[in-house]
């Protein structure tokens, strides 16, 4: 891992920052082949959520190519989803359909591992209940997801989590429906408690454009309403914030 600097931001918490986007992706592949080795020697598998936006379909990409696809004990991979847009899976919006062109139409993973979030022709509220339920069978009533890989809106949103939602206050569910009047849209999406219990949690963050929401949520005053992603700190794992150097531009 090519890394430019590494700032400590609390015990189990961490900034890396890397060159540009093409370091970031490598790195965080190399973070992913890691924590599955890790996960399936200890475990028997690796589960990792994955999220949407056009930062990580790079990865994706990449995930999909050598080494790295022979890299990963594919049979051993568990992909969820962290927040999911309310369209069908074949939607232009939809991150699944998103992560099967760049990653899964391209690998060799049993279908019984991909376990996206549930959709039309539920309703959004019933598509969230059935997330929870998989989740819960698979992984038990408090899931530790091996990696969960995270984004940050401008608005300093993560997941589906929005600003000023009472999705933030949300404490006794894994999975909520949410319309999210900004982006008129209906979403489903993890809430803290299971994004907080990952063993690893990863924000993959690129672009001059994040600078001042990675500067504000990490370095500003403490306002997780308006900056949700303050709220991601981790219960007992680990907390990396994987950013490039133009993302980076305003920590020190
Ligand atoms: O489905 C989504 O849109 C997300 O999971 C979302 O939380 C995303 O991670 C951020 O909006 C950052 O997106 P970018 O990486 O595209 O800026």
């Amino acid at each position: 891992m090519n890394i430019v600097r590494t700032v400590e931001l609390g015990p189990n918490e961490r900034m890396t920052v890397v060159a540009d986007k093409v370091a970031l992706c490598e790195a965080t592949a190399e973070l992913i082949a890691k924590s599955a080795q890790e996960a399936i020697a200890a475990r028997g598998r690796f589960t990792i959520a994955l999220s949407g936006g056009s930062t990580p379909k790079q990865l994706y990409e990449l995930l999909a190519t050598e080494p790295w696809r022979d890299r990963l004990d594919w049979s051993k991979v568990h992909l969820f989803w962290g927040d999911e847009r309310y369209v069908p899976p074949t939607d232009a919006q939809s991150n699944f359909r998103m992560t099967s062109e760049a990653l899964i139409s391209k690998i060799s993973i049993p279908a019984k591992n991909i376990h996206r979030i549930p959709t039309q022709p539920y309703s959004p509220q019933s598509g969230a209940n059935k997330y929870e339920d998989t989740l819960r069978a698979l992984l038990g009533e408090h899931p530790q997801i091996d990696f969960n890989l995270l984004g940050v809106g401008t608005n300093g949103h993560t997941a589906s989590l929005f600003p000023h939602r009472p999705t933030l206050e949300i404490r006794n569910r894994l999975v909520v429906a949410d319309f999210i009047p900004e982006v008129n849209m209906d979403r489903i999406t993890m809430t803290l408690p299971v994004i907080n219990d990952s063993r690893l949690i990863v924000f993959l963050v690129s672009g001059a454009d994040k600078a001042q929401v990675v500067h504000d949520v990490l370095r500003g005053p403490r306002q997780p309403e308006q900056l949700p992603s303050q709220l991601v700190h981790p219960a007992g794992g680990e907390l990396i914030w994987l950013v490039d150097e133009a993302a980076a531009e305003l920590v020190r």
